[in-house]
């Protein structure tokens, strides 16, 4: 379990002082894939970094399985780092050193015998999908295999903590997934414990289980992703779910509709029953359908529509009344002409 206690990190330039963390507490739990999303500067970096004190919190704790980093000394400290390791947007592979020998690197540092060397290194290539590679250099390698390294290396001191510093925003979208795949694999099958930051609700989406949202060195919101989706509560939350849901109607399609346009939202068993086609069978409305979607998100699905609805008023009253009782969420978007 990592426990994170009213961290923060002050940086003092000549000139000034500026807040990259600001009080933030938060416990993540063993095997959890957490997520921390937020704009440039919100503190993400300044945070995930305080995780393995590669910067020094100004104040605070950091505690891992019950050991206060912030206490230890050099050498308890370097201890410790092996069961946190860490991959990086940019990789940092060594350019000389073949795919073998970078995965190595740790495990040389560490004295190990020559044989568990050979036979753990082609193991984690094995995992990550890179045996054929071993013998290439960081050059030869496209952006997706050279995060395949950068894991592998990750991994070689058998970490309970990864570490994950915007390690897809290099990628292409799909190449970016693949890697996702991985991390979610690696998860699941060595229950290693992720704390990823990304500026990208759609990596949130694909793989984690819980998330924060951090503007201005704080935390504004935490929840579990699925409840973060269906339930936001600040704007800038919100802004984040819209650029993956995208679910804007343009204007001039708005302009031409005479009824009533509502959005509906289905979450959870609700995204599966036949919830309008009830309505509509119930009440003196007519539906149409503007646009929608199922998302599934944490292997769940959320459903949104928008509607116009047309009929007498009272009716189409009673109609929205009847859906706002059976789903979590309807919004009036815009009322007849
Ligand atoms: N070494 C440093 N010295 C001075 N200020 C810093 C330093 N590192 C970060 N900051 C400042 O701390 C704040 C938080 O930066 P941080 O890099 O943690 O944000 P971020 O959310 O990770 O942004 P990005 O995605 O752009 O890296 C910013 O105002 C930044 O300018």
């Amino acid at each position: 379990m990592i426990e994170i206690k009213n961290v923060t990190k002050i940086y003092s330039t000549k000139k000034k002082q500026v807040v990259g963390v600001d009080n933030v507490s938060l416990t993540i739990q063993d095997g959890e894939i957490f997520g921390i999303i937020g704009y440039s500067g919100a503190g993400k970096s300044s945070l995930l970094r305080c995780l393995n004190l590669l910067e020094r919190p100004t104040s605070g704790q950091v505690i891992i399985d019950g050991v206060d980093l912030t206490t230890l000394n050099n050498k308890q400290l370097r201890q410790a780092r092996l069961k946190i390791g860490m991959i990086f947007q940019h990789f940092y592979l060594v350019s000389s050193k073949t795919v073998f020998d970078n995965v190595a690197f740790a495990l040389k540092a560490a004295k190990k015998p020559k044989e568990e060397i050979e036979k753990r290194v082609n193991e984690l290539l094995e995992m990550v999908g890179l045996s054929d590679k071993r013998d290439a250099y960081p050059s030869q390698l496209s952006g997706g295999q050279k995060q395949r390294v950068g894991i592998a290396r990750a991994l070689a001191n058998d970490p309970t903590v990864l570490l994950c510093d915007e390690a897809t925003s290099a990628l292409d979208p799909s190449t970016t997934k693949s890697i996702l795949a991985l991390l979610k694999k690696i998860n699941r099958e060595l229950g290693i414990t992720i704390v990823l930051i990304t500026h990208e609700m759609e990596v949130v989406k694909d793989i984690c289980d819980r998330v924060a949202v951090m503007q201005n060195g704080k935390i504004i919101e935490l929840g579990t992703v699925y409840d973060i989706f269906t339930n936001p509560k600040e704007k800038l939350t919100k802004t984040f779910i819209n650029s993956v849901l995208r679910f804007e109607l343009p204007d001039h399609l708005l302009q031409k509709r005479t009824g009533t346009i509502v959005k509906i939202q289905f979450k959870g068993k609700t995204a599966e029953e036949a919830i309008v086609s009830d309505m509509l069978q119930s009440f003196k409305v007519k539906g149409n359908i503007l646009h929608g979607k199922i998302e599934y998100i944490q292997e769940m699905p959320l459903g949104i529509f928008v509607m116009e609805l047309t009929g007498e008023p009272e009716e189409i009253k009673r109609a929205i009344h009847y859906i706002s009782q059976r789903t979590n969420g309807l919004e009036v978007i815009a009322h007849a002409a």
